[in-house]
């Protein structure tokens, strides 16, 4: 198997670079598809628009449905189809992105995507993750392109909801941690390869990126203003651990995060929350080096993501549903198989329980 690394064709961030989607649209498109929220259109709609009629473009807006189904999709295919339209562009979070790439797919239209919040690495990757219309996991739909543009407006995201960036960064801290155990497992990345140096080392520089700037971020987008700590968390959170995932692979981190999504407690937390939660279970199962775990949960506590099952709306430990989430975890079309360990659901079980116990002990600490 090949070494192969993925990527947008083009990457564009920057402050107020929202004013200058049709200059990017040029080579692509003509009449953009706007699939937006109506809370969404609100927030975008002036910026473009003056954007379009510096650049005589038509645009046609129209409202997600909330949810990236099989039946959202074939509704907007036959919308887009009667649309005249020749690009797709999606804006907002990551249930947009994935809807867009889909759409495109399908309507053989390239696609350009627009994050207004750093929530997750949706928007770089090939990848759209498929839920029935009641919001329950159906399946991953695997992409042949990775989106033509994505365009990052700093100054759209620095005034999002903080809990939003740092769920992002929850996503973006288990790259680093699920590439290196990919690559110790010699376990394929998502577009049928194995991972390249390129890859690996833009895994690396999202965790060290978080290590530098977290902080930072958060209070800047408390404050809602756009800072260069917050931009290189947008930078971390949408295009290197975007890359990272996809072209190093993902492991317990994310095995976890999946079985936790069937404890219903915990469906008030955000992907990148629990992501981190399972980033550090992943830890106790590789039984990291102390300094290593201390580092990882220090972020964690410095930016206020989840350590504990408490922190993830879990109150009351009953020890038959987390062996649930094991056993989900561990089941074999997941990704707990790329761990360079062997595993069980009884031990992913008591790493679970004792990375909550970690969890109050260092938040112990910190009193
Ligand atoms: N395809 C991939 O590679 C990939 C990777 C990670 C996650 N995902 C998927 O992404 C989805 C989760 O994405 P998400 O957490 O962004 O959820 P989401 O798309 O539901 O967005 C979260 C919330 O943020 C709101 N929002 C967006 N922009 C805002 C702004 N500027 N100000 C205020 N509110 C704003 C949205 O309206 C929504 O209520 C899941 O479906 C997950 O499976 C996909
Ligand atoms: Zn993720």
């Amino acid at each position: 198997m090949a070494n192969i690394i993925g990527s947008p064709e083009r990457y564009v961030q920057g402050r107020g670079i929202l004013g200058e989607l049709c200059k990017h649209l040029q080579n692509i498109g003509k009449a953009p598809f706007i699939l937006v929220s109506e809370s969404g259109k609100g927030r975008v709609k002036e910026p473009i628009e003056k954007s379009a009629k510096e650049y005589n473009t038509k645009l046609s807006f129209e409202i997600f449905q909330g949810e990236c189904s099989r039946n959202e999709i074939d509704r907007l295919v036959n919308v887009y189809k009667e649309s005249g339209c020749d690009v797709v562009v999606g804006i907002g979070g990551g249930k947009i992105h994935d809807t867009a790439k889909a759409l495109a797919y399908y309507a053989e239209a390239p696609v350009v995507i627009v994050p207004t919040i750093a929530g997750t690495d949706a928007p770089c990757s090939a990848l759209s993750v498929i839920y029935t219309d009641d919001g329950a996991f159906e399946d991953y739909l695997f992409l042949p392109k990775n989106p033509n543009i994505v365009l990052v407006d700093t100054e759209v995201i620095s005034s999002a909801p903080a809990r939003l960036l740092v769920s992002g960064m929850g996503d973006a801290l288990a790259t680093y941690f699920e590439a290196r155990a990919c690559m110790q497992s010699n376990s394929p990345n998502f577009i049928g390869g194995y991972y390249t140096i390129t890859s690996m080392a833009i895994a690396r520089l999202c965790y060290d990126t978080l290590l530098a700037n977290g902080i930072q971020a958060l209070v800047s987008a408390q404050a809602k203003v756009c800072t260069k700590a917050l931009e290189n968390i947008v930078e971390a959170n949408t295009y290197l651990s975007g890359i990272g995932f996809e072209s190093c692979g993902i492991a317990a981190a994310h095995a976890i995060h999946n079985g936790f999504t069937a404890i219903h407690e915990t469906h008030q937390c955000y992907h990148g929350e629990k992501v981190a939660f399972g980033t550090l279970t992943q830890l106790v199962l590789e039984n990291a080096s102390p300094e290593e775990f201390e580092e990882v949960i220090n972020f964690c506590l410095d930016v206020g993501l989840p350590t504990t099952l408490e922190d993830l709306g879990i109150h009351e430990i009953k020890i038959d549903e987390i062996m649930k989430v094991a056993e989900l975890a561990c089941s074999p079309n997941d990704t707990m198989g790329n761990m360079p360990l062997t595993l069980t659901p009884e031990i992913v079980c008591d790493a679970i329980i004792a990375t909550d116990r970690l969890g109050h002990y260092f938040k112990a600490k910190r009193l």
